[in-house]
């Protein structure tokens, strides 16, 4: 199928959750993130969820991340150049629900993309190769791109995977893991 396409058809099947549904799926996918090869790492990137969106819920895996005492990693998004900056959190940073409904930073310390070890990466769908589509701004790929080439890039979803996106870009990164309720995908 084409990008345009799952975004829809995911942007519904979201949609038919119910609160429940998205915090017990979220807490699946949270403890199943325990059982990846990914923990002994510093510096971990996270999404904050848009909760309209009907997001996969980070807070639980943000949660694993604090008891690790992990290096946490959250974006501020310029939407006029579709860039991202990172901020490291903390328990002092003050956050604030922008216009697209993610939560962000008010301000911090400005972390190098390069320090950046995990990703954990937002996505309306994937596909059994580890592509990905999200809302269609390009934001993770720039992102991406400016991360060290070994950065380990892991999907949340609560689907399984799709056979196949068509349309794939040369710009577009592939996941090296997509972590859903019911299954561990490995891609690399
Ligand atoms: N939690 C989270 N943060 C993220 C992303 C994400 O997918 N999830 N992004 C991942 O790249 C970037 C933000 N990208 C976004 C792009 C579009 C919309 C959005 O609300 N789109 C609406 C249409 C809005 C409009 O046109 O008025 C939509 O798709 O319904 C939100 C975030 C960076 N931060
Ligand atoms: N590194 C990049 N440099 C320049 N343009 C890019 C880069 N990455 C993506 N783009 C452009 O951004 C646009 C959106 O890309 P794409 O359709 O792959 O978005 P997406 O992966 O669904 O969105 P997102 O990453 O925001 O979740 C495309 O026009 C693409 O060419």
């Amino acid at each position: 199928m084409l990008k345009k396409e799952l975004r829809e058809k995911y942007k519904q099947k979201r949609k038919a959750l119910s609160a429940e549904e998205i915090d017990e799926k979220s807490l699946t996918i949270a403890n199943k993130l325990l059982e990846l090869p990914i923990w002994d790492y510093t510096y971990y990137h996270i999404f904050l969820s848009i909760e309209k969106q009907q997001e996969v819920n980070t807070e639980f895996l943000l949660h694993i991340l604090s008891g690790k005492d992990k290096n946490i990693v959250v974006s501020k998004s310029d939407f006029k150049i579709h860039q991202m900056t990172n901020i490291l959190l903390t328990d002092n940073t003050n956050l604030k629900v922008n216009k697209w409904g993610i939560p962000e930073p008010t301000e911090g310390i400005e972390i190098m993309p390069k320090k950046i070890q995990v990703v954990f990466v937002p996505l309306l769908a994937f596909d059994i190769n580890g592509h990905r589509t999200g809302y269609g701004k390009g934001f993770y790929d720039r992102f991406l791109d400016t991360c060290a080439p070994n950065t380990l890039k892991i999907g949340l979803s609560f689907f399984f995977a799709e056979a196949k996106i068509e349309d794939t870009n040369p710009h577009d990164k592939k996941l090296d893991y997509c972590v859903t309720p019911n299954e561990i995908y490995k891609f690399s």
